[in-house]
Formats: C-alpha cells, sequence, structure tokens
C-alpha cells in the first residue's frame, strides 16, 4: 500500500503540488492525469526519491520515504519521462548496471535481467549501443530496468510512448501482470491508456487534486435515460430520488437521480410507474461519460461540486480506494 499524505513542492515561489494526498493498495493501477505542468512528473519525483517534498508524506507498506529512502527505493521500479539510459552502453551493459542499483546479486541478478529482457523482447538488441536503437526500443529499455527486481511500487510515466501498436498491446499485458503484486501509478495524456489498464483515476489541475476516483464510478453519470411514450411526466418525478426530469425529445427523457447507489431501486420504481400508467418503457439506461468527457469538465471548470470541494478543503478528493 502507498499512502501519500498532503505532499507540497514549490519550485521559487510556485507552489506545482499543492496539499496532495492519496492512498493506493497493492494490486491497483491508478492513471495521474492532468494537463501539461499540472504537477504529475513532480509528483511521481517526490515519490520516487528523486526530488525532496516541502511538505507531505510517502510510505509504501509502512516505509517512510523520509526516515528509510534506499530501503524504499529498493522497492520501487521508475520510468521517468525522459529515460536517464546512456547512450553509449550496449542494452546489456545497461541492464547490468541497473541491477547492480537494485543491488540485485549473484544468481538472481542473472535471473531478473533473464526475465526482463523476455518481457520487453529485447533479446535480439542486447549488444545493440543504446544510442542506435529507435525510440520504441529505447522505452522498452527503460521499462525493462524499471521492473527489474519485481518493484513494489513501479511508476511509468508515458510508458507506451513510443511504442508501435503490438508493442503498446504488448506493454499493456505485462503492467496488467505486474499489477497482480504491485502498486502501479501511470501517467499518460492517452485516456484510451487508462480505460484499458486503470482501476481509479486521479486528476491534478493546477498542483491540486481534483478527482479521486474509480473508473467505474467515474464513467457512471447520475442521469438516466428513459425511453417512452409516457406523458404523464408527474409520475415519475414523485420517485423517491429523482433530482431533475428533463424531456430530450419526443419519446426520450433524461432523469437525474440524486445519488448514483439508489439507481436500481429508481429504475425498478420507474419502470413499474410506466407501465402501471398503461405507458410503453422502450428502454431505460444510465448515460455514459467518457473519461476524456470527465476530465474536458474538469479543465473547463464545469465539475464544480468537486472542485469546490476540494479547493474548500484546501486538499484532495475523499478517496476511492
Ligand atoms: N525545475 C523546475 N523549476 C521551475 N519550475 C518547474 C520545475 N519543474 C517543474 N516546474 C513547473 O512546475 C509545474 C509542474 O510541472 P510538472 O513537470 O510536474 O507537470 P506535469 O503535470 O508533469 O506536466 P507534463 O504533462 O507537461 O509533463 C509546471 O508549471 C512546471 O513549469
Amino acid at each position: 500500500m502507498l499512502n501519500v499524505s498532503q505532499l507540497t513542492r514549490s519550485y521559487g515561489n510556485f507552489i506545482a503540488v499543492n496539499n496532495v494526498s492519496f492512498s493506493i493498495k497493492k494490486g491497483e493501477i491508478i492513471g495521474l492525469l492532468g494537463h501539461n505542468g499540472a504537477g504529475k512528473t513532480t509528483i511521481m519525483k517526490i515519490i520516487s526519491g528523486y526530488l525532496e517534498a516541502d511538505k507531505g508524506e510517502v510510505s509504501l507498506d509502512g516505509i517512510s520515504l523520509n526516515d528509510n529512502p534506499k530501503l524504499l527505493q529498493q522497492h520501487l521500479g521508475y520510468l521517468p519521462e525522459n529515460l536517464p539510459v546512456y547512450p553509449e552502453m550496449t542494452v546489456a551493459e545497461y541492464l547490468d548496471y541497473a541491477a547492480d542499483l537494485k543491488g540485485l546479486k549473484a544468481d538472481k541478478k542473472v535471473a531478473e535481467i533473464k526475465r526482463v529482457i523476455k518481457a520487453t523482447d529485447l533479446s535480439s538488441k542486447l549488444l545493440a549501443p543504446i544510442q542506435t536503437l529507435s525510440r520504441g526500443y529505447k522505452q522498452r529499455v527503460g521499462v525493462a530496468q524499471a521492473i527489474l527486481a519485481n518493484p513494489k511500487l513501479l511508476i511509468l510515466d508515458e510508458p507506451t510512448n513510443g511504442l508501435d501498436p503490438e508493442q503498446t498491446q504488448h506493454m499493456r499485458q505485462l503492467i496488467k501482470e505486474i499489477a497482480q503484486d504491485a502498486t502501479v501509478i501511470l501517467s499518460t495524456h492517452i485516456m484510451q491508456e487508462v480505460n484499458a489498464l486503470c482501476d481509479r483515476a486521479l486528476i491534478l489541475k493546477a498542483g491540486q487534486l481534483v478527482l479521486d476516483e474509480k473508473l467505474d464510478a467515474l464513467q457512471h453519470s447520475q442521469q438516466l435515460i428513459v425511453e417512452t411514450d409516457c406523458q404523464d411526466l408527474a409520475i415519475i418525478k414523485q420517485i423517491s430520488g429523482v433530482k431533475a426530469l428533463e424531456r430530450i425529445s419526443e419519446h426520450q427523457l433524461m432523469v437525474e437521480i440524486s445519488k448514483p447507489e439508489f439507481s436500481r431501486t429508481i429504475c425498478t420504481e420507474l419502470s413499474k410507474a410506466i407501465v402501471n400508467s398503461d405507458a410503453n418503457l422502450f428502454a431505460l439506461y444510465r448515460k455514459k461519460r467518457d473519461l476524456e468527457t470527465v476530465f474536458n469538465q474538469i479543465n473547463n471548470e464545469q465539475y464544480s461540486s468537486i472542485e469546490n470541494s476540494s479547493h474548500e478543503q484546501g486538499k484532495g478528493v475523499s478517496n476511492a480506494a
């Protein structure tokens, strides 16, 4: 379990990360999202021990980053946005060096290097100097070093950047496998990637955490679409939990419900009311929101309830974990 508490970091007078808190359980993959400059890299650098926070705590399975950074780093795999791979080294030399840095020794070191080479499909490039590799292959080298020693926490900044479609699929599968025994933070601008991989999304805006929600909850709006020829809207309005009602076309109503957890009961009541009034019910479903829409709403300040609550509290919204 990763715990991040009240993380704050400024560059001069500029607050890049402002009082950010969240927890991630083992086995979870979270998408860390936000526009350019929102503070994602700063958070990832702090968690990886590369950058110091001005304030706040990070701990992994009880190991505190402040008290025991070296120990925490042994359990961490980090794929930074710009890989610090040494251009003149061959792939094999670099992985050997990275394994040393992780404290791997003897047989375990050899076995781990073999495992990551296989996982990232790098065997044909082992003797190639890194500077001669294509962008996609360099990315694979970065991922290979990140997953050495089976880290408990894997931080991946744009992991599929530069990969071809086949490798992207392969990488996603690999991340899922790793996540079975680890905590994964994935930063990306590709919403498809988040949809394909993540359990939860954290959205940052101007250094603040403005959303922390499970993807399935996020994608379910509090709006039901009712396709019916029912003309008596009063019978729907009076159902407990119905907050608002709008006719969107001749046979389509949009019903806003007060809480998502009421949706089943409301759907039951709604269908009974319509059928009992001798009208036809053609369809009844929850309106889906895609992550991109939510992301744009947040950044266009249309997500008032969440934003206001996080700004008022001066910290991130409630933890969905
Ligand atoms: N070393 C630095 N000195 C001054 N300002 C910095 C420094 N590093 C980052 N910043 C600023 O802090 C803010 C957050 O930067 P950060 O790199 O964390 O954002 P990001 O969300 O990762 O952006 P991107 O998606 O573009 O990678 C930005 O406004 C950036 O300009």
